[in-house]
């Protein structure tokens, strides 16, 4: 009966989105565990020793808040674990709860802490600036803004110098998309299927992933603001794959497109890597269309990927406007436009302006974090851990038929989670199994995919090695005991 009670409930939590009985779910399954045993504790005395205790804790604890303020609170809190984490502090790669508990951050706050939690450096910058001015607006002149402008333009390949500043990946993507309308006078926008390029309107409608849409098409919104993007489509042949858009221009549009966007590695989608070569034949097409091409570096830029700086980068192509966001400010909200002054004219001739957009502190935080991965080598750092954690986690592909795929570079990975390797049928309910007793051993990692099915690692830049051993060894021990 208990058998097969915990066999509904894991097939129920991979069918249902309602969150109570997911909860309800989710208990039966914690049982388990204990039914099962574990040696969590003996486990933990593995986490890499760290230098730093965080200053006491004398706020609410997270069954506090809950108790008295769960109504004021995102349902999103209960996307990821059964009861959320009260994270109090944060030191380089590590978290703290209301506890005093430590977990490794491979998750980084979604792909955003690039230079580590509360790094000094950025610290002192953003208290340096906001002891002077706080807020000036687009309107104004002040330093902080135009030498973030400068250093970042310094990144660029090719003519890429005109900076917009925006406060999120959001916005810097609906930006984009309006540049590329308003210089070509077209509406059309190719986007990829699994993207994910954010939830206003516009973006919205180049996310591929319905799960991330909603339902406005249903109310009309959709289409009023943003006709639907076509889906190219790619797999490991990259050039044959790109002549599918050239397709879509031929037969899907009146043969001008207004651009292209694509992230180089597809973070929300699932850790998904372009194929070789996928960019420079896509790219030629949209250029033939009189298309702009825009990369979305939101979570791929600033050394994430080890091996370049920029993600298109691994493409060795030269876009017209990259956006970016999360890495920029190190979890200060920021985000960016880089385009060609060619390019940018369409908006001088306009009054475009964006209130917070450029924030004297955030720029400084953003000024900071360049210059952090810089001076402590955190791309390369990204490249050499991020090389050794991925064969870490492909030798587990080996050892566990659950695991699908292993896929990414340098600090941006995933793990695919399968119940047929063969069929590739996605194993949901183990995913949040897995996530939620890695919680238990101390190491958080994040999930996507269409199916929620695959780990995204995207820890901090300066994870070690010897924290890489131990999410691997966490996941083994972890995966093992299922
Ligand atoms: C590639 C990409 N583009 C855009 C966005 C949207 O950024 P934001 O959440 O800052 O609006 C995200 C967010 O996850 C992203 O991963």
């Amino acid at each position: 009966m208990t058998r097969f009670l915990l066999a509904a409930a894991s097939r129920a939590l991979s069918e249902t989105n309602s969150l109570r009985f997911r909860r309800c779910c989710f208990s039966l399954l914690a049982q388990k565990e204990k039914v099962v045993g574990n040696n969590n504790e003996g486990f933990l005395q593995k986490l890499p020793p760290f230098d730093y205790s965080p200053p006491p804790y004398t706020g609410p604890s997270a069954a506090d808040i809950l108790a008295k303020r769960k109504a004021y609170l995102s349902p999103s809190l209960f996307h990821f674990y059964n009861k959320p984490l009260n994270i109090v502090d944060g030191k380089m790669q590590y978290l703290f709860d209301d506890s005093g508990r430590r977990y490794l951050d491979a998750f980084g706050g979604i792909a955003t802490v690039c230079c580590g939690h509360c790094h000094p450096d950025v610290i002192k910058s953003i208290t340096n600036q906001i002891n002077r001015i706080q807020h000036t607006t687009v309107v104004y002149l002040n330093h902080a803004i135009a030498d973030f402008a400068e250093a970042l333009a310094s990144k660029m390949p090719g003519n890429l110098k005109v900076v917009f500043f925006t406060n999120s990946g959001t916005e810097a993507n609906e930006l984009a998309m309006m540049i590329a309308r308003l210089y070509t006078g077209c509406n059309d926008i190719i986007s990829l299927r699994n993207a994910y390029h954010g939830n206003a309107a516009g973006t919205m409608g180049a996310t591929a992933q319905s799960n991330w849409k909603f339902n406005v098409v249903q109310t009309g919104v959709h289409h009023a603001l943003n006709p639907d993007p076509y889906r190219g489509v790619f797999g490991s042949d990259g050039e044959k794959y790109a002549k599918d858009v050239q397709d879509l221009i031929d037969f899907g549009t009146s043969g001008h497109v207004a651009g292209f966007i694509s992230e180089a590695i597809q973070g929300v989608g699932g850790i998904i890597e372009l194929a070789p070569n996928y960019l420079p034949a896509v790219y030629a097409s949209i250029k033939k269309a009189g298309g702009l091409c825009i990369a979305d570096e939101v979570q791929s830029g600033f050394g994430r990927t080890g091996s370049h700086f920029w993600g298109f980068e691994t493409q060795g192509v030269v876009p017209d406007i990259v956006t970016m966001a999360k890495g920029i400010g190190n979890g200060i909200p920021l985000g960016a436009v880089v385009t060609t002054p060619e390019v940018a004219e369409v908006l001088t001739r306009r009054s475009y302006f964006n209130t917070f957009g450029g924030n004297p502190v955030c720029t400084a935080a953003g000024l900071a974090v360049l210059n952090v991965i810089e001076k402590e080598k955190l791309q390369s750092n990204a490249f050499v851990v991020g090389s050794h954690l991925k064969e870490r986690l492909t030798a587990l592909k080996d050892k566990y038929e659950i695991i699908g795929d292993v896929r990414g570079r340098g600090m941006m990975l995933g793990v695919e989670l399968v119940s047929d390797r063969q069929l590739k049928t996605p194993a949901k309910a183990e995913t949040l199994r897995v996530m939620e007793q890695m919680k238990e051993l101390g190491v958080l990692i994040g999930k996507g995919g269409f199916h929620g099915n695959v780990f995204r690692i995207t820890p901090p830049l300066c994870f070690t090695k010897d924290d890489a051993d131990y999410l691997v060894d966490a996941m083994d021990y972890t995966l093992s005991k299922m």
